[in-house]
């Protein structure tokens, strides 16, 4: 079994706990689920920029930096100009929870990105009610049906919904709804980066849709690279949290490229 097929398989088993836990109803009475959502289709369309993520620890590295609070660093990548941050909240692989969000929701105005493995419209009133504003969904784990269904569905709770695709098959789990379409550097079944492919696949997404250029960069090069290709946003997060102040080495590398 590949490590995807772990993560999924762990993921119901949570979901369904969760669920036996708390109602749709008692996670609608978070005090977040009425706010309004920062919108991260309204900046990228005006300007490209870095989604800078926190992440403690990855299935392919290990632990990558579990000595940082999520406020300490997101309200760096706010202050240094990232256009929004991107969050774990899987646990047993990634090492986040939703108090990492929940903890700097009101410290911060920039969109937050739960990311995890959306499998079932529970976790899209999960997403809400901790205070994100941007889902993934991640084409080879779901149906293209079931991309248009969760993308009405995130719609339905003003949250924005950026899709995930790695491969040329998965061209088709595009429609005209998602806000944005990511290209995956990192082949989740195997962690091989490879911008090249990255760069031919983007060269086949229809026109007009907004792409995010995730994982894998890991110096100005890359970046300059995917920026010359056209990408309008970049999600990075290793490069940054391996080091002892993530929010620094940010600062560092924004200054150095021209987002
Ligand atoms: O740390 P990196 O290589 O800069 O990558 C960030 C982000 O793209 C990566 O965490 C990611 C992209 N898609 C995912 C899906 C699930 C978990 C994690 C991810």
């Amino acid at each position: 079994m590949n490590i995807l097929d772990k993560i999924i398989e762990r993921k119901k088993q949570e979901i369904a706990d969760a669920k036996s836990k708390i109602s749709i109803e008692k996670l609608k009475d978070s005090e977040f689920f009425g706010r309004s959502t920062f919108s991260l289709r309204e900046t990228i369309k005006t300007k490209s920029g870095i989604i800078a993520e926190f992440k403690r620890q990855s299935p392919s590295k290990g632990i990558i930096n579990d000595q940082v609070s999520p406020l300490e660093v997101v309200s760096q990548y706010e202050k240094f100009g990232a256009i929004a941050v991107s969050i774990l909240t899987d646990k047993d692989f990634f090492g986040g929870s939703f108090d990492d969000v929940l903890s700097v929701r009101n410290h911060i105005n920039i969109p937050i990105l739960r990311k995890d493995f959306m499998i079932d419209e529970y976790q899209f009133y999960e997403a809400k009610s901790i205070g994100a504003d941007v889902i993934l969904l991640i084409a080879s784990c779901l149906s293209p049906i079931q991309v248009s269904e969760f993308t009405e569905l995130a719609h339905s709770l003003d949250l924005e919904v950026l899709l995930e695709i790695h491969s040329k098959d998965e061209l088709k789990y595009i429609n005209k709804n998602v806000d944005f379409v990511g290209i995956n550097n990192r082949n989740l079944k195997d962690f091989k980066v490879d911008l090249q492919h990255s760069v031919d696949l983007k060269n086949q997404l229809p026109n007009d849709i907004l792409s995010v250029a995730e994982s894998g960069i890991y110096n100005e090069e890359d970046f300059k690279f995917l920026k010359e290709k056209g990408f309008e946003g970049f999600l990075m997060g290793e490069y940054f949290m391996k080091n002892e102040n993530p929010g620094q080495k940010f600062g560092e590398f924004i200054s150095n490229v021209t987002v």
